[in-house]
């Protein structure tokens, strides 16, 4: 789908105009409030250097973590705002909120050339929920709308999807258009074999498009917080591990489809276990029949890496959305290192090599292996679905070309 984009627009049509620009700015944190990969700011700078360059007017909106509708402080987007403006190398006004009285008289005083952060804009339940009259609100302060949240992409939300009806015209940012050149290509002609890599948190969000993975990949390999899931519906004890106790029937029929369809599926043969969540907790590598009641699962274990490192070494396309442990933690980092290098050296033999998410890109950035993969993606959900063949809600509502 041809979509209107920035580049489409001249000096003349943002010069002295206010422009909302959707970025995903939810990027990981440390315990002390501080940006441990800055990955997905420095993604969104050429829209915005762009936009500052012809003259205009840059109100920049994102979200923050899930703060469920409440203000949650830990949650606001200061940081952002003194990262972003580090990287810019200008002062960006911060406003205490993303609609209201105190943002129009923020952006009121706005100069052609400066560039204003809104506060998270899922501290108003409104947002996830795409309230028309948010949305409107939303788009009261801005004469045209920019979103280059390709991380966001997959979320039908006011701020992504609805404020398009309020606003003309509604274009793709540069990361959008360069994110969507890249995945379409590499996802319509893939080199096979063609294996996908899920791991992470988000085990509810994401352990669905598992199934329809089964109709595109040879592949699936299951790490992070996502396998308890699995292990618990084949009747093993999982112990504090994550489990989603809603999706077990899930979890079999998709081992089930797979064995069907043909597809490889594979699930760890080991864990690193903690008693508690913790950098410093005590750790043990057990099988997946041993876990002990009341330790969780907090990485894959090192039978695990050989069998997935065998999986991979005949593959010429990988995807990967999801750390295989909790790598913040030195303990339980390994899994993620060890597929991070995995993936560097099949890229070096010519296979195509696809990280995406958040985490997923800071986890490659740690192991300092980023710029030995093929692309790096800043959409986790949102490249998994478009890998599925799902229309983006956030890109779908842009204007058309
Ligand atoms: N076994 C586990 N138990 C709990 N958390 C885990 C486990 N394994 C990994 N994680 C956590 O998963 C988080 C990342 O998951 P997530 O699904 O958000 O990935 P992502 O790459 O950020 O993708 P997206 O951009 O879609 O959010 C990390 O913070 C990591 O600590
Ligand atoms: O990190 C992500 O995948 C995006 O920022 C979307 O976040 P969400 O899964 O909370 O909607």
């Amino acid at each position: 789908m041809a979509k209107k984009t920035l580049a489409s627009l001249s000096s003349a049509d943002v010069s002295g105009k206010r422009v909302l620009v959707r970025a995903d700015f939810n990027v990981p944190l440390d315990g002390d409030h501080k940006i441990t990969d800055d990955t997905r700011i420095r993604a969104a700078l050429p829209t915005i250097q762009d936009l500052t360059s012809k003259g205009a007017k840059v109100i920049l909106s994102s979200h923050f973590g899930r703060p469920k509708g409440e203000v949650k402080e830990e949650m606001r987007l200061t940081p952002v705002a003194t990262r972003l403006s580090e990287l810019l190398g200008q002062p960006v006004i911060k406003c205490d909120d993303c609609i209201g009285d105190e943002v129009a008289a923020k952006i009121g005083s706005m100069q052609n050339g400066q560039v204003a952060l809104l506060e998270n804009v899922r501290f108003h339940a409104e947002e996830e929920k795409n309230d028309p009259a948010f949305a409107e609100k939303l788009a009261a302060n801005a004469d045209l709308y920019v979103n280059d949240a390709f991380g966001t992409a997959h979320r039908a939300h006011a701020s992504t999807e609805g404020v398009t009806k309020y606003l003309s015209p509604s274009v793709a940012g540069y990361l959008i258009e360069k994110e969507l050149q890249y995945l379409q290509a590499a996802i319509e002609k893939p080199q096979r074999p063609l294996a996908a890599i899920v791991g992470g948190s988000k085990v509810s969000s994401k352990i669905g498009v598992i199934e329809t993975l089964l109709d595109k990949v040879d592949k699936i390999l299951i790490g992070g917080g996502m396998i308890f899931t699995f292990y618990k519906a084949r009747g093993l004890s999982v112990g504090k591990s994550l489990v989603e106790e809603d999706k077990l029937d899930l979890a079999r029929e998709l081992e089930a489809k797979a064995k069907e369809k043909g597809v490889a599926f594979l699930l760890p043969t080991d864990v690193i276990v903690a008693d508690n969540f913790a950098p410093d907790a005590n750790a043990q590598t057990v099988s997946i029949e041993n876990i002990p009641e009341g330790w969780m699962g907090l990485d894959i274990g090192p039978d695990s890496v050989k069998v997935f490192q065998e999986a991979l070494s005949d593959c010429k396309s990988v995807i990967w959305n999801g750390p295989m442990g909790v790598f913040e933690f030195d303990k339980f980092a390994a899994g993620t290192d060890a597929i991070a290098h995995t993936l560097a050296s099949l890229t070096g033999t010519g296979a195509s090599t696809i990280i995406g998410g958040g985490d997923s890109v800071a986890a490659v950035e740690k192991v300092g292996v980023a710029d030995k993969m093929s692309h790096i993606s800043t959409g986790g959900g949102a490249s998994l679905e478009l890998l599925e063949g799902k229309t983006l809600p956030g890109i779908a509502a842009l204007d058309d070309a």
